[in-house]
């Protein structure tokens, strides 16, 4: 199967997108956040998808719009309770995705106790780009992630600096869901997130590998 039908499959198919936050030190601190103790996680509906070609849209009401560089890690079967030393088997491949995350909306549903989901979950806030096939990244924890915003570096960190690791969160996660094809997990982001306003360009990408381009609208 052609590696682009594997990525529509998964949007068409309409799985879970399951994300992981403050996975990186540098990014907990910045946000001033304390290092979690264990995997932090929350979701995205599938209506989130954004492909390129296709803009993020400003959520109503947002001020404070920020992009988020994550590595998508592809589940291709289904899978419960699976030990860090299996789950590997339960994946497809991986995808670059941006979790966009209305900021303002965050910090005040952070304030309330509430939960995030309208700050992470809007239309639009989960561009994400062309499917890698598994052979593709040899190790998903040796892999470089960038962000640019009008051409200006804003991310850049490594996935060796993951608090927990690939392996770690699949498997805890399928501790509680289980894991089915086309589901799709964002490993969290690495420090240097920031706003993005209307007409901004953000790009992202895996060094030397795969890059992806969105617009920002109203
Ligand atoms: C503070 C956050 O928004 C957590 C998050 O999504 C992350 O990637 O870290
Ligand atoms: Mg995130």
């Amino acid at each position: 199967m052609a590696a682009s039908a594997h990525l529509s499959r998964f949007v068409d198919f309409g799985r879970k997108i399951i994300c992981v936050g403050r996975n990186y030190s540098e990014h907990a601190i910045e946000l001033g956040n304390a290092i979690p103790e264990r995997p932090l996680l929350f979701l995205k509906p599938t209506s989130s998808y954004v492909e390129e070609g296709s803009p993020i849209k400003i959520p109503f009401g947002c001020s404070s719009l920020h992009h988020e560089i994550e590595l998508g890690v592809v589940i291709k079967s289904k899978c419960f309770g699976i030990k860090p030393e299996d789950v590997m088997n339960h994946v497809g491949g991986f995808c670059l995705a941006l979790d966009m995350t209305a900021r303002d909306f965050q910090d005040e549903a952070k304030k309330k106790g509430h939960p995030w989901t309208l700050a992470k979950g809007f239309d639009t806030s989960c561009p994400i780009s062309s499917f890698i096939p598994r052979e593709k990244i040899m190790d998903p924890q040796n892999i470089e992630l960038w962000c640019s915003v009008n051409g200006v570096a804003r991310q850049r960190g490594s996935t060796k600096d993951m608090i927990f690791d690939v392996p770690t969160l699949l498997s805890y996660i399928s501790t509680y869901f289980t894991l089915e094809p086309g589901d799709v997990v964002l490993t969290g982001t690495p420090s240097g997130v920031g706003p993005v306003n209307v007409g901004d360009v953000i790009e992202g990408g895996i060094t030397n590998d795969l890059t992806m381009k969105f617009m920002v609208e109203k």
